[in-house]
């Protein structure tokens, strides 16, 4: 495990920096552009292990895919056409890859078997099991629907219609991709809106995908057309620069190329609310997704109660919010949060305890986290965090470390090549002094 001091910051943060491909949409495309026939080309795909996770299972059931200088190249064996991988599927960390990928094999005659490190090993998958089960596939699974898991998929696939009982994308993605080689119509039903990039780079692909209200359909057995995907950068990866350069006083910090699909961009609306200074400039579309550059200046925040409502377009970005809160004037409070509990790590307990150990004051909810902010003034810092194979707790203290006195010791900073692998070369390029 390498540890990691970070120092904090000896003056304002100011600069530009290029966040790399969104991790969701990166996924998606090598997914997408393996079950297409023919070459798809893939510019801007985020080279985080998660993503490479991806790319071996896919190659391990018949892909091609190749990168040649800057941009990736998939040579898809079509819908119906994965074949049998000769090893167990080795996924990481990445749930992402996990789920979507158990619901690629259910509706192929395929067995597969699915292994990850210690985190992933604890995550729930029965979350899929269950609506994937109800289209035929076979599980085998650890206990209460763990992973080690091995999935025998049944061609033709039962199509069905499905009501998500968790606000969760994996969970529609993993449904919606079983029925791409299901005959007849697969349906989803999304109470609570979640990230659409499946929809959207399942459209683009030429597959019939709609939704009517909360209802997304897709009709099976599709052909899909290999495409040019260009990734837009990942706004999950922009939110640790972007609340550095909040609560460093002085900071002005220009981050480039942010997916603001507004399924993906609540933190940035909580931010605003709480009075930071974010401008969003050259806005346009990369690859039929809302794109903007960023410049985020110090800001005095103030404390924020967020609405159950927005946490569906903001999940992965709480804990950095939770870092923001601590340097705001007030009390956040912060609900409706249960799904944080069954990420990479339980990241209200795992945050509840990081930013007590760094000076804040904080109580845990059985669903959230109230915190008490020091309206701007640096924390002690200190101490060392457990970071718990999760990439997002090791950034968001990180960012946190640059406004305590002492700095903050990571246990770990090998997590971060999940998701942003450039994380600290990026947050040291700002530091001016
Ligand atoms: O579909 C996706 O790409 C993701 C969905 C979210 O998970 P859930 O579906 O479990 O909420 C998110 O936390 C994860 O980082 C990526
Ligand atoms: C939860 C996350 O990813 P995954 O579910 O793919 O492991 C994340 O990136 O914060």
């Amino acid at each position: 495990m390498p540890s990691r001091t970070v120092q904090p910051a000896n003056g304002p943060l100011r600069g530009h920096i290029h966040v790399p491909g969104d991790k969701s949409i990166s996924h998606r495309a090598l997914m997408l552009g393996a079950m297409a026939v023919g070459e798809t080309v893939i510019e801007g795909l985020l080279e985080g292990e998660d993503v490479l996770a991806t790319a071996a299972a896919m190659r391990a059931m018949g892909a091609t895919i190749e990168r040649r200088g800057a941009t990736w190249h998939v040579w898809g064996v079509g819908v119906g056409g994965l074949l049998q991988p000769a090893t167990a599927l080795d996924m990481g960390n990445s749930g992402t890859s996990t789920r979507l990928l158990m619901g690629l094999v259910a509706s192929h005659p395929i067995t597969a078997t699915f292994v990850g490190d210690t985190s992933l090993s604890q995550r729930p998958m029965g979350r899929v099991i269950e609506p994937l089960s109800l289209m035929g596939t076979d599980f085998t699974a650890s206990p209460s629907g763990r992973l080690p898991l091995m999935v025998r998929g049944l061609c033709p696939a039962v199509p069905i219609e499905y009501r998500l009982p968790v606000a969760s994308a994996q969970v529609k993605s993993a449904v919606l991709l079983a029925g791409l080689n299901t005959p007849g119509i697969t349906r989803v039903i999304e109470p609570v809106a979640t990230r659409d990039h499946s929809e959207r780079m399942l459209a683009g692909f030429g597959a019939e995908v709609w939704r009517e209200g909360d209802v997304i359909s897709i009709r099976g057995e599709a052909e899909l057309k290999p495409q040019r995907i260009t990734v837009p950068g990942d706004p999950s990866s922009a939110a640790f620069a972007t609340v550095a350069a909040l609560i460093v006083p002085g900071s002005e910090v220009t981050i480039a190329n942010v997916g603001m699909n507004p399924t993906r961009a609540g933190l940035y609306d909580v931010l605003r609310s709480m009075g930071a200074s974010i401008a969003f400039g050259q806005q346009r579309s990369v690859g039929g997704e809302p794109v903007a550059d960023l410049v985020v200046s110090a800001s005095t925040l103030t404390a924020v109660k967020t609405d159950p409502t927005i946490v569906a377009s903001m999940v992965d970005e709480f804990p950095v919010l939770f870092v923001a809160a601590a340097f705001a004037r007030g009390r956040s409070v912060f609900r409706g949060l249960e799904e944080l509990r069954v990420k990479e790590s339980d990241r209200i307990a795992v945050m509840a305890a990081a930013l007590r150990a760094i000076g804040a004051r904080v109580e845990e909810l059985p669903d959230g986290l109230a915190i008490e902010g020091t309206g701007g003034e640096p924390l002690p810092g200190g101490g060392t965090i457990a970071t718990h194979l999760d990439h997002r707790i090791a950034m968001s203290l990180a960012v946190a470390a640059l406004n305590c006195r002492a700095g903050v010791a990571l246990d770990d900073d090998a997590p971060v090549a999940t998701s942003y692998p450039r994380f600290f070369a990026d947050i040291g390029a700002l530091h001016t002094a």
